[in-house]
């Protein structure tokens, strides 16, 4: 019983997490039928509107770095049970990613527009792209592992806890953090850029490569020689780049 509870409720967080991730696909392309996007929202002056939004950004990256470490994660399995540690995990950051759409102050002011329509299709097909890697990512190291649904799971077929597999399929052959990448090409893939777009992809940037080396130190850690070995052979974000000697 107490396994199925777990199931269910870690279910539950899948959905919010995958409902929260198509509500971001929409924010940042800044469809006119949402609510409210990156682009619409609640009206400040520049000022107080940079303030908050930078607010929002260091948010996001310090509930994403905290939680991931492992000293948190100890502390967090005294609280909650260990097969839904990382329920909670997708649970906080779906919540903190949906307050930051939620108060996202835009920005006016035009960057760049692209106004040949071809133009405008291919930058599109670049966003689709990048969030297409992202998903595709997260199958490629265990989505549900990495979304919290096998953990439980395996509690309630009584099989024990595994420990963390280190993979290096398809985009991990040519750059060691392909999720990331996907989201810094869709950040940056827009036919206009509003001011507030740059603001949130260069905030959302800055937390990438932090929180990218953060997870490397982590991974280092787990996984020894072979983690280094792998910064050694294979680029950061792109392939050949940002191996580490
Ligand atoms: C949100 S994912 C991002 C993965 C990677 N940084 C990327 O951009 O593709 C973070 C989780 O992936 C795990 N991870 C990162 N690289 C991995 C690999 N090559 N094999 C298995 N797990 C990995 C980390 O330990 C962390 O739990």
């Amino acid at each position: 019983m107490r396994a199925t509870i777990y199931l269910v409720f870690a279910t539950l967080c899948y959905f919010a997490f995958f409902a929260v991730f198509l509500y971001f696909v929409g924010f940042l392309a800044g469809l006119p039928f949402m609510p409210g996007h990156i682009d619409k929202g609640p009206v400040a002056s520049p000022g107080v509107a940079i303030l908050i939004d930078l607010a929002l950004v260091a948010m996001f990256g310090i509930q994403h770095s905290v939680m991931a470490r492992k000293p948190f994660k100890q502390a967090l399995t005294r609280v909650v049970p260990q097969p839904l540690e990382r329920s909670v995990y997708v649970l906080a950051s779906s919540l903190v990613l949906l307050a930051v759409m939620l108060l996202w102050h835009p920005l006016p002011g035009v960057v760049w527009q692209i106004e040949a329509q071809g133009l405008r299709m291919t930058v599109w097909g670049i966003f689709v792209f990048g969030i297409s890697m992202v998903f595709l990512s997260t199958w490629l190291i265990d989505h549900f592992e990495l979304f919290g649904l096998s953990q439980p799971w395996r509690e309630m077929r009584r099989k024990p806890a595994q420990p963390p597999r280190f993979r290096t399929p398809l985009f991990y052959r040519f750059v060691r953090h392909p999720l990331y990448l996907g989201f810094l090409i869709a950040l940056w893939a827009a036919p206009t850029m509003s001011a507030g777009h740059v603001l949130f992809a260069f905030g959302m940037t800055a937390y990438i490569f932090i929180g990218a080396r953060l997870e490397e130190r982590d991974l280092a850690g787990q996984f020894g020689e072979t983690y280094r070995q792998y910064q050694r052979e294979v680029g950061f974000l792109v392939h050949g780049a940002g191996r580490r000697g």
